[in-house]
């Protein structure tokens, strides 16, 4: 396995799990903003709810001070009218929810007609909502006072409208006080999960409610530096969605925010409507889901890794072990060759004088014959025999026997000089010399050489009866082989040798094919004379 296989590998992982990795990042950010959207649009939707009805009450409150206000001139008229007018205005508490209160004071602040008979005759004139009213010449304008913690402990929001006489003077005010309580079912309808919270609070930041209860938040200035109302109030707009820290609770919520001032009533001051989630707990299915599949994630490229890095490895043993095998076939097959090559010399020679043998021999001799039948040169085949080698090894020894047999090997390969002369092993103690291209003249020089140099090796033999030293009898036959057998030459060789072995031994025979002559011995070489 290359070092480039395995780096592709790697990459073609690494980029499958990045691949992986940013489709499972995009689907968690689709979620988060599926959730997101999911939770802001029901979060709007409850605030409008709300709206809706608040903007209901507000109306109705409207319409009740509206009639209050115009049935007030003829209820001034006697103290009779005034005390009928109490009853009318208990009326329209028990069937309007939300109004803890009616009352209608004079130009002087004087309660002159009220829900509640405890109120009359008491002066108001020193409450903010009358100096609104003192102030503000618009008698369509609903104003809408700053909510204030009542001497029956309850905090209230009083809504009232400016009254003026003929001449368009101010002549008092009709006041509907509203106990924020009263709304409290309303936002608890909306709340629609346990971590949810509504809240209700005055244009000027007074919050008048929240649903669940909890302690100290009536009342609580919320028109603080970077709280949602404030960043509600300063957007301008009508609805918003913020997401962040709370100032009123310190905890992390997203927050749909409304501000309820129905453009028909004209109202001074808006409500803001708060209504909002824990983020930990609009988002926990998200994280749920975020978790498991960066789990699920991290699992698959620790394994695919991990298996990867196993198979590589497995990959790369069996690689190594491929190649210590084919290592190893390659050096027992040189070996195999060696010992081919040498059982092939084996073959070719013979163990005892390390020259040709005879089956090097017979091959050998038919490549030469056909050689010199094409080329129609002449081939001389030399047959040499050691005389009287019997009495010899019978006298000296096998040993002895042997070493004679090397030692005339070796003088007749060193006597045969050129290149294309070859020297076998035909058999026991007999020798066979090809020499091509060689003419009958040359070929009897040479076989007369051959016999010499043997001689002058002086090896003892006390048992020859031809001389004291160690002689050899050469039958030699030449000819330029033609269509006939090439163991017709062999032949011809073998009968010179018979008859130079008859004629006395020591001695070379030979015959020339092209003229069929007799045997004929050599004659022996002058001192001077030399072979080429
Ligand atoms: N030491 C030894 N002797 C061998 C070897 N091969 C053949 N001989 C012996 O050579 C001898 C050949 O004997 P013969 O065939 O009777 O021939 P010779 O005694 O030389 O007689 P002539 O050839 O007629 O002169 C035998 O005694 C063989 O045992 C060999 O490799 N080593």
């Amino acid at each position: 396995m290359t070092q480039h296989r395995a780096r592709f590998e790697w990459i073609t992982l690494l980029a499958s799990l990045a691949l992986l990795g940013v489709y499972i990042v995009w689907t968690i950010i689709e979620r988060h903003a599926s959730t997101n959207e999911q939770e802001q649009q029901r979060l709007t939707a409850q605030a409008e709810i709300v709206n809706s009805y608040l903007t209901e009450q507000l109306s109705s409150i409207y319409r009740v001070l509206e009639l209050v206000r115009r049935n007030l001139p003829e209820w001034r008229e006697s103290e009779e009218a005034l005390e009928h007018a109490n009853i009318e205005f208990q009326h329209h508490i028990e069937t309007l929810t939300g109004i803890r209160t009616l009352l209608a004071l004079d130009q002087s602040g004087d309660v002159i007609a009220s829900s509640r008979v405890s109120l009359l005759h008491q002066n108001f004139s020193q409450r903010e909502y009358f100096q609104v009213a003192l102030k503000d010449p618009s008698t369509e304008t609903l104003h809408m006072a700053k909510p204030f913690l009542a001497v029956t402990d309850h905090w209230v929001m009083t809504f009232s409208l400016r009254v003026v006489d003929k001449n368009g003077n101010f002549d008092g005010m009709v006041i509907a006080s509203i106990d924020p309580e009263r709304f409290r079912n309303t936002l608890n309808a909306v709340n629609y999960a346990p971590d949810m919270w509504s809240a209700l609070a005055h244009g000027s930041g007074t919050q008048l409610l929240m649903e669940p209860f909890r302690e100290g938040q009536q009342g609580m200035n919320l028109a603080q530096p970077g709280s949602f109302f404030s960043r509600h109030i300063e957007s301008g707009q009508e609805k918003n969605l913020l997401s962040g820290r709370v100032y009123a609770t310190g905890e992390e919520r997203i927050m749909a925010l409304r501000t309820i001032q129905p453009a028909d009533l004209h109202l001074d001051a808006p409500i803001i409507l708060a209504v909002g989630r824990d983020l930990d707990r609009v988002f926990a299915d998200w994280w749920d889901f975020t978790l498991s599949r960066g789990l699920i994630f991290m699992l698959l490229c620790v394994s695919s890794s991990f298996l990867m890095f196993r198979l590589q490895s497995a990959q790369r043993a069996r690689y190594t072990s491929e190649v210590a095998a084919s290592a190893l076939i390659k050096e027992k097959n040189a070996q195999l060759e060696q010992l081919n090559a040498e059982l092939t010399l084996l073959a070719l020679n013979d163990g005892l004088t390390g020259i040709a043998n005879r089956r090097s021999f017979d091959e050998v001799f038919i490549k030469e014959w056909k050689r010199c039948q094409r080329e129609a040169s002449p081939l001389t085949l030399m047959l040499v025999d050691i005389d009287y080698f019997k009495p010899f090894n019978d006298h000296y020894g096998h040993l002895e026997g042997d070493e004679c047999i090397r030692e005339v090997a070796a003088q007749l390969r060193k006597s045969l000089t050129r290149a294309s002369d070859f020297v076998a092993r035909y058999g026991g103690e007999e020798f066979a010399c090809l020499v091509p291209k060689c003419d009958f003249e040359t070929a009897t020089q040479l076989a007369e050489k051959l016999r010499q140099s043997v001689e002058n090796l002086a090896i003892p033999h006390s048992h020859s009866q031809v001389s004291t030293s160690v002689t050899i009898s050469v039958g030699y036959a030449v000819c330029v082989p033609d269509q006939s057998p090439p163991t017709a030459l062999i032949a011809k060789a073998d009968e010179c040798l018979y008859y130079a072995k008859a004629g006395g031994r020591n001695q070379a025979m030979g015959c020339d094919c092209a003229t069929n002559t007799e045997p004929a011995a050599a004659a022996p070489l002058d001192t001077e004379q030399t072979l080429k």
